[in-house]
């Protein structure tokens, strides 16, 4: 998760799976195409489940060489040696993280519409900076509204690669990417997608691919 390569895409998982149902709905996606991250991002589950689900997914991550990345949990991705976490400003402070998963573990920091939240955090040491929502979504009704100024401004000033989430389709990317974004985050668009979970892969690596292009 370098954001050396111009823009990937970033996926996160539903907030409510069963684990070995899912497995498959994974497998499918990570062979639709490029996938630079996974975040398992479960809520309103018990840490049973949660271990069952890092157990059961992980695996399938790695054997596509993607980094596993656990939301909200620092503590049961250290447990596992996930390869990090992602931590918003109501949860485990990032410098807890970091000291929990250590120096070499993926750490990214929600941000909001905030330049000032990213600066604090990059300057601590996360590894990326989250700006959104960019559109509207069911997934997480959005407090914060980002802007491809946001994007453009922070991709000026600093290395540290910037995610763009928050309703993000193919067909609505095109000026984040072309703002300077790094990665384009999902949820909705890859598991709801009508060709299935590869098709929607597949469909957001071809936006990207044109947004860089155009
Ligand atoms: C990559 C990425 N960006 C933002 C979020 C949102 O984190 P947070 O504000 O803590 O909200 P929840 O996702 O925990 O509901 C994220 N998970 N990932
Ligand atoms: C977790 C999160 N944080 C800000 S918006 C969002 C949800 C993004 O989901 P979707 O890609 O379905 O809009
Ligand atoms: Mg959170």
């Amino acid at each position: 998760m370098t954001g050396d390569e111009r823009c990937r895409l970033y996926l996160i998982t539903p907030a409510v799976l069963e684990p070995v149902a899912f497995a498959d709905r994974l497998q499918a996606a990570l062979d639709g195409g490029d996938v630079a991250c996974l975040q398992l991002r479960l809520k309103d589950v018990d840490d049973d489940a949660f271990r069952r689900a890092i157990e059961r997914l992980m695996p399938i991550a790695h054997a596509h060489d993607v980094p596993f990345l656990v939301n909200d949990r620092p503590d049961l991705a250290a447990e596992f040696g996930c390869d990090g976490a992602h931590v918003g400003q109501q949860d485990t402070p990032y410098a807890e993280a970091r000291r929990l998963l250590g120096p070499d573990a993926i750490v990214g920091v929600t941000c909001h519409d905030s330049r000032h939240l990213a600066m604090e955090a990059a300057d601590a040491g996360a590894d990326y900076v989250a700006f959104g929502a960019f559109f509207h979504t069911e997934t997480k009704p959005p407090r914060f509204w980002a802007t491809t100024e946001l994007i453009e401004a922070w991709s000026q000033v600093t290395t540290v690669p910037c995610v763009a989430i928050g309703g993000i389709k193919p067909d609505n990317l095109g000026p984040i990417v072309q703002a300077g974004a790094d990665f384009i985050c999902v949820v909705t668009g890859v598991w709801d997608h009508p060709d299935g979970p590869g098709g929607g892969v597949a469909a957001y690596n071809r936006a990207i691919a044109a947004a860089l292009a155009g």
